[in-house]
């Protein structure tokens, strides 16, 4: 009984730690996880490249799948991720996604839009969302990340009621700029986000209008201030890029627009420490490998 299946990272454009309503894009970045299940009523796990890597996430999301759609079974779950860890970029939304697939078509549950679909993509992010919350690896549930992640495109939520209230399809050029340190979603500073909720109902405003990247733009200078990360690598992106933002809790920075203008950033941004890469945004999501 195998399953494979990859999904993706994402950038932010509302952090929903303020209001609990946030939005987000995936990104040209993957997740794969590969999903092996037996009789032992075990499930074990390993993360590619992190041998002390916390592995509590991708074990509850089999956990979830079995004791929805399996019959006792334990088994062996493996991530391997070109969206680094704890960076902003929603790599447990796409480690959550890519091994609820891949439990889900271990256990041969059709999911998609088909006629012979037990649960739709949505259905199938709810259950990352609730193992999530169960790892305790996020604050609000992080739905907008999870739903970017799983049906790609951008997408706006409710975290508080996992309601989905838009999504859309986005073409763009992203540039990413990721720092050494990282930063723990769990860690965050909830009650300094808080304090600038008037600034997130003006993001949401924006989004919900479809004006994302002007969005992302009001976000990244609210969030950075909340969280205590410099507004230097934005205001530098700000003359060429469409939109540019702190993604997730940080410490990441993803601006979006034209190819050419965004190189232009790029040579302000490789001036700093860390990695910084060029990619797309992605509008098919997740899947699982056949
Ligand atoms: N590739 C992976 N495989 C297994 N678990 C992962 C993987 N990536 C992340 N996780 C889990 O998610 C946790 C990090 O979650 P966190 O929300 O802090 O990071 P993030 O999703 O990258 O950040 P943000 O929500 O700010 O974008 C890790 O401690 C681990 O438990
Ligand atoms: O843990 C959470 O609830 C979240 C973490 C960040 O990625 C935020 O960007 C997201 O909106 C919510």
């Amino acid at each position: 009984m195998y399953g494979e299946a990859v999904a993706l990272g994402a950038g932010t454009v509302l952090n929903a730690l303020a209001t609990g309503v946030g939005s987000a894009f995936a990104l040209d970045a993957e997740t794969t996880a590969w999903v092996e299940l037996d009789d032992s009523g075990v499930v074990e796990g390993a993360i590619a490249g992190a041998p002390d890597g916390d592995t509590r996430l991708i074990r509850r999301c089999v956990e979830r799948v079995v004791d929805r759609f399996g019959d006792g079974h334990g088994g062996h779950v493996r991530t391997e991720s070109d969206v680094p860890m704890a960076a902003g970029l929603k790599s447990s939304s796409a480690a959550a996604n890519a091994t609820v697939l891949a439990t889900l078509s271990a256990l041969d549950v059709p999911v998609g839009d088909g006629a012979d679909a037990v649960l739709d993509r949505e259905a199938a992010c709810r259950i990352g969302v609730a193992a999530a919350r169960d790892a305790g690896v996020t604050v609000t549930g992080a739905f907008d990340d999870a739903s970017a992640s799983m049906l790609g495109g951008v997408t706006v939520t409710d975290n508080t009621a996992d309601d989905l209230l838009a999504r859309e399809p986005v073409d763009w050029d992203a540039l990413v700029w990721t720092p050494a340190e990282r930063a723990l979603s769990a860690d965050a500073d909830v009650a300094r986000c808080e304090r600038v909720a008037p600034m997130a109902d003006l993001v949401a405003d924006l989004a919900l209008d479809g004006r994302y990247a002007e969005a992302m733009t009001v976000n990244g200078l609210a969030f950075s201030a909340a969280l205590g990360f410099p507004t230097d690598p934005a205001v530098e992106a700000m003359p060429h890029a469409e939109g540019v933002s702190l993604s997730g809790t940080g410490p990441s920075v993803v601006a979006v627009g034209d190819r050419d203008e965004l190189e232009r950033v790029r040579d302000h941004w490789t001036q700093r420490e860390g990695d910084t890469w060029l990619t797309t945004t992605r509008t098919d999501g997740a899947r699982v490998i056949e």
